[in-house]
């Protein structure tokens, strides 16, 4: 199933694909250059709203705004230049800060013909190719940090490692006079993912403070400097509020940390077939999924509790109790046929007495969910004996009947995978737990390596344990044979203690309620883990909107979150 799920493909992929197209002489620069200055308009006619006589606000007028190209070596900025030409013959003022040597000629030619001006940008101003002044770094900076909109298009897919030279000066100086700059709110800093096309809210217009605030800024094709296929922020990168990108996502709009400056998305359509011809079969980079993506099992008038799944918990110790309550009341809130807890006999008689749908006794489990609220080290209450056979059980090792069943690995349960697991295992670590698996496994990172580069270490860990792994955070990675997803769908409250058991139990339900396909179709295991991060993050939204929201909070959101999920269908 499709849906809308926003697909990123590499930087090759996209070159694959522009290929044919060029070769037929389809003016892609062109279609990408008109696209990115209508919506560079839209945007800038939004912030410059005007009330009508009714009091409802309007978009203003954008004649005479200021618009600030940066503009690097290659394409990208060329299509910079081509938008800044048609924004010129529409009125508005339109200044080109040359950041190389060399820019692209035709682009450059364009915007001179339609009444924009050109400076090249150096640490010692000369004259530059075909700019009509030159302009020192700080000039260039506090001059572009004044516009109306700052346009980067310094670098876009040929971007190789760090930026650097004069781009990379003047986005560091950019960064600084803009970091001083107030905000007017209009991107409260949620970032929709490449697909939302939504121009910001409309705002008035009072001329007078306008020249305070910060610049729009929007970025060509994407934020230059970051990784474009891996979404690292390896040098210099201008935080923007849009980023306008063509043909299609890129998989460094959707990876941490680079997805957190991309700011609202815009895919332009310039015609690209995807895969590329010559690479059928050729999957996306990275995808996000999309509310309508979703797959949710509906029960019917022959479902019953073992049809919905029954999830088996083993979390929380006498020391760390709450864990239990959190994961078997998500599991519980998430629509699981039944919720089996095993642990501490005071443990249980407390998730009980909370929530009385929770039963103590063994037997049949559909999904386990191991390890929240279990220490690393210490004293265990038995939890760590009954995880490790939960895990065996789960992953298809242990001699007998029983059937294998997708588990969700959390928190102390980590550190029990002594062997390669199936991919229908599902690893939860936050970036300080993944770094802990692989550090047991011999490598050598820590927290802030993973965090800096989420991508490669969650793929590692899915390599050295066989396991799908979904690497928690702000926003999340998972990894699964053949597939990665990237999900930012949570408030930053949601980064509170407890909110990781709740998803470990959410995900748990959501397993169990596919457990025979999941087992069958390892690969999907990735999928219903996207899913379950998306399903968190609504109802973390849900729980308590723009403000702060507590672990239990979102377990109970869940329900409402999943009826939302429903409707839209
Ligand atoms: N191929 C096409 O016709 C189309 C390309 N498009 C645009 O073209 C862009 C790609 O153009 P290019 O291939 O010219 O690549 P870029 O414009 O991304 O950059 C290439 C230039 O940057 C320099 N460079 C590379 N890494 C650098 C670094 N780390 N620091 C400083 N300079 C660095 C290179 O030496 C080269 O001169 C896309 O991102 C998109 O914006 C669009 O116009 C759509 C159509
Ligand atoms: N800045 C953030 N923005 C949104 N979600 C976040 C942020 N930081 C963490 N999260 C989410 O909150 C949860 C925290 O889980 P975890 O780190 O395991 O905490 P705990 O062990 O206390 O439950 C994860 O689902 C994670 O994706
Ligand atoms: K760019």
């Amino acid at each position: 199933m499709m849906g809308c799920m926003i697909q990123a493909w590499s930087a090759d992929d996209v070159r694959a694909a522009e290929e044919p197209l060029l070769t037929a002489g389809v003016a892609l620069m062109r279609q990408a250059a008109f696209a990115l200055a209508v919506i560079v308009r839209r945007d800038l006619a939004r912030r410059r709203a005007v009330a009508g006589p009714d009091g409802e606000l309007r978009d203003g007028s954008v004649r005479g705004a200021r618009v600030a190209l940066l503009v690097g070596a290659g394409n990208n900025g060329g299509d910079a230049l081509h938008a800044g030409a048609f924004l010129a013959r529409r009125g508005l003022a339109v200044t080109a800060y040359l950041a190389a040597p060399r820019v692209h000629e035709g682009g450059l030619a364009a915007l001179l013909a339609a009444g924009g001006r050109a400076v090249t940008v150096d640490a010692t101003p000369t004259a530059g190719p075909a700019g009509d002044s030159a302009t020192s770094v700080p000039e260039a900076a506090t001059a572009a940090a004044g516009a109306d909109v700052i346009v980067d298009g310094l670098l876009g897919i040929g971007a190789r490692g760090p930026m650097r030279g004069t781009g990379a000066t003047l986005v560091e100086a950019l960064a600084a006079a803009l970091a001083d700059a107030p905000s007017d709110g209009s991107n409260d800093g949620r970032n929709d993912g490449p697909h939302a096309v939504e121009a910001p809210p409309r705002r008035a217009h009072a001329s007078a403070s306008a020249a305070a605030t910060r610049p729009w800024v929007v970025a060509v094709d994407a934020p230059s400097g970051i990784g474009i296929d891996d979404g690292t922020l390896p040098g210099p990168v201008l935080p923007a509020d849009r980023t306008v990108t063509f043909g299609a996502a890129k998989p460094g709009l959707l990876l941490p940390p680079a997805t957190h400056v991309t700011g609202a998305g815009a895919v332009i359509d310039i015609g690209l077939e995807l895969p590329p011809p010559g690479r059928p079969g050729q999957a996306p980079a990275v995808v996000r999924l999309q509310d309508a993506d979703v797959v949710w099992p509906v029960p019917g008038p022959h479902d019953h509790k073992y049809t919905r799944g029954v999830v088996g918990v083993v979390a929380g110790t006498a020391t760390y109790p709450g864990a239990a309550l959190l994961t078997a009341s998500a599991a519980v809130q998430a629509g699981a046929g039944m919720v089996r807890y095993q642990g501490p006999a005071d443990v249980g008689r407390a998730v009980v007495a909370a929530r009385p749908e929770v039963v103590t006794a063994g037997g049949r489990v559909q999904a386990w969910v191991l390890g929240s609220g279990l220490p690393a080290t210490g004293g265990d209450d038995g939890q760590r004996g009954r995880a490790r056979a939960a895990l065996a059980a789960a992953s298809g090792r242990l001699a007998g009947a029983q059937e294998p069943v997708p588990a969700v690995v959390d928190a102390g349960a980590l550190g029990l995978l002594d062997h390669t697991c199936p991919a229908w295992v599902v690893l939860t670590p936050h970036a300080g737990e993944l770094a802990a698996l692989l550090v047991a496994r011999g490598e050598a990172v820590d927290r802030a390596h993973v965090e800096a580069e989420p991508l490669r270490w969650a793929r590692r860990a899915h390599e050295a344990t066989g396991a799908t792994v979904l690497l928690k955070g702000g926003a999340s990675v998972v990894v699964g044979p053949g597939v990665v997803y990237a999900q930012a769908d949570a408030p930053g409250w949601l980064a509170t203690a407890g909110a990781g058991d709740v998803l470990a139990g959410l995900l748990g339900a959501m397993l169990a309620a596919r457990a025979p396909e999941i087992v069958t179709h390892p690969e999907r295991a990735a999928q219903v883990a996207a899913a379950a991060a998306l399903v968190h993050g609504r109802a973390a939204e849900r729980a308590n909107p723009g403000g702060p929201i507590t672990a239990l909070a979102v377990a109970d959101a869940i329900p409402g979150a999943v009826a939302a999920l429903l409707a839209q269908r």
